[in-house]
């Protein structure tokens, strides 16, 4: 059987979209088909895949006040709760497709919740991420190096470690060394770097999918760490530099995270996998 599927990436983040909007396609989506769709050799490649389904058709989604679920898994087929340059990449769909107005604010359902995007008339995307949660300090470890973390959680679990410089996190091949007691079910990791006033660059280990081009959760973590740093007021703006591009993010007076960046669909087909 041939199923569709559409690529898209934001800031370089890149996912396999399946649009099945009912639920009847893809069924439990398993691991294996998550992990073929994925193979960078031997599928259509992605950081992760963003399956495109109604919030009724999922159990996730249910009592959720939005018609759609991005029901988002990573490159080795496991769940997580957020995807940031996922969502932007979701809402843009919806609007090529018909499926949602551009002209209005488009809620989405997550396993973390309704989140809100809107699109600006410069082509971004912003997202509303809610609340941050701000839950301590931690430690993470490259081999030869340790440095204190800061916890926060934007729905999935991220450390943020300040380095002098972000080679120094090395070829990031495997997981940061975390503590597991702090993160049972594992964790990106983001090393930050200073830039300028309100300006930042960082690299990411994602849980899931190993080091990324970018992560838009991670990059609003780094905002939130950066700030409570800066002890910059609510409603700064911060720019974020990653390798696959920049997001402008913003933690309001009212105690939400708003991420600002490019989604786009490159491509659409039909796979057998
Ligand atoms: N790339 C994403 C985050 C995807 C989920 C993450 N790997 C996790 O397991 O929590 C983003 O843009 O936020």
């Amino acid at each position: 059987m041939n199923y569709p599927f559409l690529k898209g990436h934001g800031t370089e983040n890149d996912f396999v979209l399946l649009p099945d909007h009912d639920g009847s396609l893809h069924g439990d989506l398993s691991i294996e088909r998550v992990r073929a769709l994925c193979d960078r050799r031997a599928g259509i490649g992605g950081d992760g895949v963003l399956r495109v389904i109604r919030t009724a058709a999922l159990e996730a989604g249910r009592g959720q006040d939005a018609e759609w679920f991005m029901d988002y898994r990573n490159h080795d087929g496991s769940l997580s709760e957020m995807c940031g340059n996922g969502i932007r990449v979701f809402a843009r769909h919806l609007v090529e497709e018909g499926l949602a107005d551009p002209s209005q604010p488009i809620p989405v359902g997550t396993r973390d919740g309704v989140k809100v995007l809107t699109l600006g008339a410069d082509g971004l995307v912003t997202a509303d991420l809610g609340t941050p949660k701000v839950l301590g300090d931690t430690e993470v470890s490259v081999p030869g190096h340790t440095w204190r973390a800061r916890h926060i959680d934007l729905g999935n679990p991220h450390a943020v470690a300040f380095v002098d410089a972000l080679e120094h996190a090395g070829p990031l091949l495997e997981a940061p060394a975390h503590d597991v007691g702090v993160y049972s079910a594992g964790v990106n990791v983001e090393f930050v770097v200073r830039r300028g006033p309100q300006h930042v660059a960082m690299r990411v280990h994602e849980r899931g999918s190993g080091e990324t081009r970018s992560c838009g959760t991670g990059a609003c973590a780094v905002m939130v760490a950066a700030a409570l740093a800066d002890d910059a007021p609510r409603g700064t703006a911060y720019t974020v530099d990653l390798p696959g591009g920049t997001l402008s993010i913003t933690w309001t007076t009212d105690d939400r995270v708003l991420m600002t960046g490019p989604a786009l669909i490159v491509a659409r087909g039909t796979t057998a996998l």
